[in-house]
């Protein structure tokens, strides 16, 4: 028979669990506090944060974080809801260590020692809107957050998530300047979205598994900037000019038809998460030193005459260590290129002015 005071306790512990107040009455000797567990969450691997982790994107994307067994820590920042998704997620059992940050007043531990922070905070479209029509509340909550990144791990790669992409990544790297902090291949503005619906759309026309698809999709975040390269689809393949331009409107108008699709309730959510966390696990990989890890973002760029522009990147240890180029062009890749540079350049300027004005 059980040992009537170890009964005691053990009912205590799990008393104090549930209902702590009542367990205090019962035995104040036996608490467990969490500072008492003898984990100490020293697992390898990296250390990430969400911010905007409470938001549409922000909750799937954290709960597929914390499945990622390259992440040892997740910090989930958040100015609503920090701790009730960190409670829920926690309780997870993958390795990853999770902590929630609430507000302002949090931001700089939230930050501190991240090794990828990945920005998904701010407003999303509603039907109607583009996503420039999101610039004056967005560019604002990227600029703090950033400040916040340049004082607390100016070497951590970053992830913007925030639209209009096209803006605010010109925005963060302003504010990396002015701190003295910017690394151009440490700021990435994430495109995968277009990537995985290109490959999704393109798939389903040829009949194929969207798995065995890759298809390069250059230029930027929004509308017409957003530009499939249908001649270099892997593998090898040939479209009609009707499937070009079916499969070229769908892929650049993808967010809308889901915004009219989800009609006042915002934009891609959990597409996004899983874009999200599929770009992110390919920077831990290049973080760790793996070869050859290519995806497309919208970076620092070389390649056109723009000063940032989206095209197949190699991640390495230190971020975005390649810049591919494009590559032959047909002709209407190559008029699609003019629009999107003449659109880019707008959007680019309108992001940097706002931190250099
Ligand atoms: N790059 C891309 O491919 C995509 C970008 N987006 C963009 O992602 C952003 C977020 O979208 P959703 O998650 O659907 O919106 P949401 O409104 O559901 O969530 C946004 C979250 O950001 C938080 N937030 C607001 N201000 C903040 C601040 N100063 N610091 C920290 N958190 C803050 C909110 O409290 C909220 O929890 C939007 O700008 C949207 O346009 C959406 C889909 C695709
Ligand atoms: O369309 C939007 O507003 C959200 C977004 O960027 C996307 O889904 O590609």
């Amino acid at each position: 028979m059980e040992h009537s005071s170890e009964a005691h306790h053990r009912i205590a512990r799990i008393s104090a669990h549930l209902y702590p107040s009542k367990s205090q009455m019962m035995d104040e000797s036996c608490k467990l506090s969490r500072a008492d567990c003898r984990a100490k969450g020293g697992a390898p691997g990296f250390k990430v944060a969400i911010l905007g982790a409470a938001g549409g994107i922000g909750q799937p994307l954290a709960m597929l974080m914390k499945m990622n067994p390259l992440v040892s820590v997740l910090h989930l920042y958040d100015v609503v809801n920090a701790p009730g998704v960190t409670a829920d997620i926690s309780h997870m059992d993958t390795g990853a260590v999770v902590r929630g940050f609430l507000g302002q007043a949090q931001l700089e531990n939230a930050l501190t020692g991240m090794d990828l922070v990945i920005i998904p905070a701010g407003v999303p479209r509603k039907p109607g809107m583009t996503r420039d029509d999101l610039f004056k509340i967005n560019a604002g909550i990227v600029k703090t957050l950033c400040e916040g990144i340049a004082k607390c791990c100016p070497n951590a790669i970053v992830n913007l998530i925030s639209n209009p992409v096209n803006s605010t990544v010109p925005i963060a790297a302003e504010v990396f300047k002015k701190a003295g902090t910017y690394d151009p291949k440490k700021l990435l503005g994430v495109t995968m979205l277009d990537v995985v619906r290109a490959n999704t759309f393109v798939a389903e026309v040829l009949g194929l598994d969207p798995r065995e698809v890759d298809v390069p999709v250059v230029g930027g975040h929004a509308g017409v900037t957003i530009l499939p390269l249908l001649s270099q689809v892997k593998p090898p393949c040939h479209f009609t000019q009707q499937e070009t331009e079916y499969l070229t409107d769908r892929i650049q108008n993808g967010g809308t038809e889901v915004v009219e699709a989800k009609a006042g309730a915002g934009s891609a959510t959990l597409s996004m998460a899983y874009a999200a966390v599929k770009f992110a696990d390919a920077c831990l990989r290049g973080l760790r030193g793996d070869a050859a890890v290519i995806e497309c973002a919208f970076v620092a760029s070389q390649v056109t005459e723009l000063p940032y522009f989206a095209s197949k990147v190699r991640l390495g240890r230190s971020g975005a260590e390649e810049v591919f180029q494009l590559g032959p062009l047909n002709e209407f890749e190559r008029d699609g290129l003019e629009k999107a540079k003449k659109e880019l350049a707008g959007s680019i300027e309108k992001g940097a002015s706002f931190i250099r004005k």
